[in-house]
């Protein structure tokens, strides 16, 4: 049975283990993954983790997003960081931030200069796991839950003020984005590869960081039991906890259908924005 994505780096002499603790510190992060939510952001993050160079906050800080979290204030934001040393970079991540009409100009007044990494899943894939994800909490808490006909059709047509189809619109949220940010500063993440082949999204990310590259193939595998890759660290397994990777539920084909050709005018926009294509509601996708 293999463990969770947790293990901090230990040090492995004791000579490095006071070097260490002499040097710790708690540090801003220069690199935030900002989503899409159901993106891959956890997944993502503990690939990187994988990096000796990188040290991650473990839980989402929701700092940018919520007001009650920002007026904290960045002595609270800092302290949520985890320890580190001079030569690493911080990295959080929020998956909320991206669809926060606040988030871009309070992390530009933070840091104007930060790396952004963005994950993006096949919108149509991404709400139905968004669904999936709200359906297994009212389940777990035993509260009533509507199917997701209910929720994205109203009298026959597309629900486009449901939440979920609204973080799907990456083109209307990335355009908040570029007010603050260009494009350089702003990685792109192909969900739906780093589902298929962790190694070659991850690979990209160490360049766009410009980290030495630490990463290696072997360090993932393909979990049958799971049904995704897992990482092998040292000769240890660990995979993503069993809320990442849920079967999604069944759904009627003409209301994917639907969905993508509400989404297919925001894929397009989007693909102008970042200067690339990806095979969303098209021949490749489970939609
Ligand atoms: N290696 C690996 N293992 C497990 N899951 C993986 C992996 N790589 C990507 N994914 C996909 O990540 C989806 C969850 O995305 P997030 O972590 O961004 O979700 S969240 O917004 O933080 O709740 C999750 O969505 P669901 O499949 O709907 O659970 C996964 O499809």
């Amino acid at each position: 049975m293999p463990g969770y994505w947790a293990a901090p780096k230990a040090p492995t002499t004791e000579a490095a283990a006071n070097a260490m603790a002499a040097n710790s510190s708690r540090r801003m992060p220069r690199v935030i993954i900002i989503g899409v939510r159901k993106g891959g952001t956890r997944a993502l993050l503990e690939m990187l983790n994988l990096h000796p160079d990188i040290e991650v906050a473990r839980s989402e800080i929701h700092f940018f997003n919520l007001d009650e979290n920002y007026e904290r204030g960045f002595g609270w934001y800092l302290a949520q960081m985890p320890l580190s040393l001079p030569y690493q970079l911080t990295v959080e991540k929020t998956p909320g931030y991206f669809a926060s009409p606040k988030a871009p100009a309070r992390i530009y007044d933070m840091n104007s200069s930060i790396r952004l990494l963005l994950i993006v899943r096949d919108p149509a894939e991404r709400l139905i796991s968004d669904y999936t994800q709200v359906l297994y909490n009212r389940k777990e808490r035993r509260k009533p839950f509507q199917s997701l006909e209910q929720l994205v059709l109203r009298k026959g047509k597309l629900n486009t003020n449901y939440k979920a189809i609204q973080r799907s619109l990456y083109d209307v949220h990335l355009t908040n984005w570029l007010r603050f940010f260009s494009l350089g500063q702003i990685h792109i993440v192909d969900g739906d590869v780093l589902i298929q082949d962790p190694f070659s999204e991850v690979e990209k990310v160490e360049r766009f960081l410009k980290l030495r590259p630490r990463i290696l193939r072997s360090n993932f595998y393909f979990n049958q039991t799971k049904g995704f890759y897992c990482l092998n660290t040292e000769g240890r397994e660990k995979c993503l906890d069993e809320s990442k990777g849920r079967p999604h539920p069944a759904v009627n084909r003409s209301i994917l259908r639907k969905l993508c050709d509400y989404f297919s005018e925001h894929n397009e926009r989007f693909y102008k924005m970042v200067g690339r294509t990806f095979s969303w509601c098209g021949n490749n996708s489970r939609v």
